[in-house]
């Protein structure tokens, strides 16, 4: 990082998601079986979405212990008396990840969890979190996140994108991190390595025609409509398939400059995008020098609180395609 230099935030963040994702590795190495999807068993994603929100407030906590997080979890269910093995597991997990700083008791990482509680709103700032994103790929083995960032006055200032199941950069350690800092850049480094990982910049793809294009979204048809997003693809004159991924390692996938549009078309007129589903991934692109907006081509706003209420959608691309696929997907919701 050079400029503005949140130093302090990029340390912090750093150090919440690559132990996250320590955790939900460890839990998925132990307690994701072939089996686990068939027998439509979400137990392992819950012990690892619960560790995983533990240790990123625990870590936010000790470096800035006044910011507020709205993360996608609390703790409620975990107290509930039968749910006491779920409990143990989770504490067993948070205790490992964070053995180098203090033995944790049960109530504190209850208290960590808690600590998601937080409203978000248009004013001040305050950390949103997804502990994992992506429960299905999780699951499947397959892609998920860890997704943290920080929203000042409404906007995004900072974001530290965890994707354990991409390829690493340069092929050192284990998994993908990318960092966002507004005004600065994007860069990536290995999630999991061994001593002093040197920070990349990232750039979204130079493609100037829609038709160039690769496109990524949603694995789950219930997120995404992809009857539609076949006639828009259709429309802007694209060949390839669709690039199909859990999580906001499609965010992850544009600011890269693999796919050059990641589409989210609503399923349900109802459903209202969470913060913490779009926080990270959004930052990553712009700063990556691509564009985001909702399908109306309106700026995400995240001062709502914990929803994007004034939005419905996401298109994000590269930039320089962004107006033409507005328009496509325009014509297609509109039809
Ligand atoms: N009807 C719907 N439309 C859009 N997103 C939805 C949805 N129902 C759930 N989601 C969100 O979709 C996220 C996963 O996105 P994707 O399909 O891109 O992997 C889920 O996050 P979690 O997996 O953290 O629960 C969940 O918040
Ligand atoms: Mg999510």
């Amino acid at each position: 990082m050079t400029t503005h230099e949140r130093t302090a935030e990029l340390a912090a963040a750093i150090e919440a998601v690559s132990r996250a994702a320590q955790v939900t590795q460890a839990v998925q190495r132990e307690l994701v079986t072939a089996d686990t999807l068939t027998k439509k068993d979400r137990s392992p994603v819950t012990v690892a979405d619960f560790a995983s929100q533990a240790v990123v407030c625990e870590t936010l906590q000790r470096h800035f212990a006044n910011d507020p997080v709205v993360g996608e979890e609390d703790a409620a269910e975990l107290r509930d008396e039968a749910n006491e093995p779920l409990r143990a597991s989770v504490v067993e997990h948070v205790q490992r990840a964070l053995a180098d700083i203090a033995p944790a008791t049960e109530a504190q990482v209850l208290s960590w969890i808690d600590r998601g509680h937080a409203e978000g709103g248009a004013k001040g700032r305050f950390w949103t979190l997804d502990p994992i994103d992506g429960t299905k790929g999780f699951l499947r083995g397959e892609q998920y996140a860890i997704a943290l960032a920080l929203i000042e006055d409404g906007e995004i200032v900072f974001g530290a994108l965890g994707c354990p199941n991409l390829p690493s950069p340069a092929d050192e350690g284990e998994g993908l991190l990318i960092v966002a800092s507004r005004g600065d850049g994007t860069w990536m480094t290995p999630l999991i390595f061994e001593g002093e990982s040197e920070l990349q910049p990232v750039h979204v793809s130079d493609i100037a025609a829609a038709a160039d294009a690769n496109f990524c979204e949603s694995v789950e048809s219930g997120h995404s409509d992809q009857d539609q997003s076949v006639q828009i693809a259709k429309k802007l004159g694209i060949t390839a398939e669709p690039v199909r991924m859990d999580s906001q390692a499609k965010y992850a996938t544009v600011a890269g400059g693999s796919a050059a549009i990641y589409l989210r078309l609503p399923t349900r007129p109802g459903y209202r995008e969470k913060i913490w589903d779009h926080a990270a991934g959004v930052i990553a692109v712009e700063e990556a020098g691509g564009k985001v907006t909702d399908v109306a081509g309106k700026p995400l706003e995240f001062g709502h609180g914990r929803q994007l209420e004034a939005n419905r959608g996401v298109i994000a691309t590269n930039g320089r395609i962004h107006d033409a696929v507005v328009a496509a997907v325009r014509d297609v919701l509109e039809s």
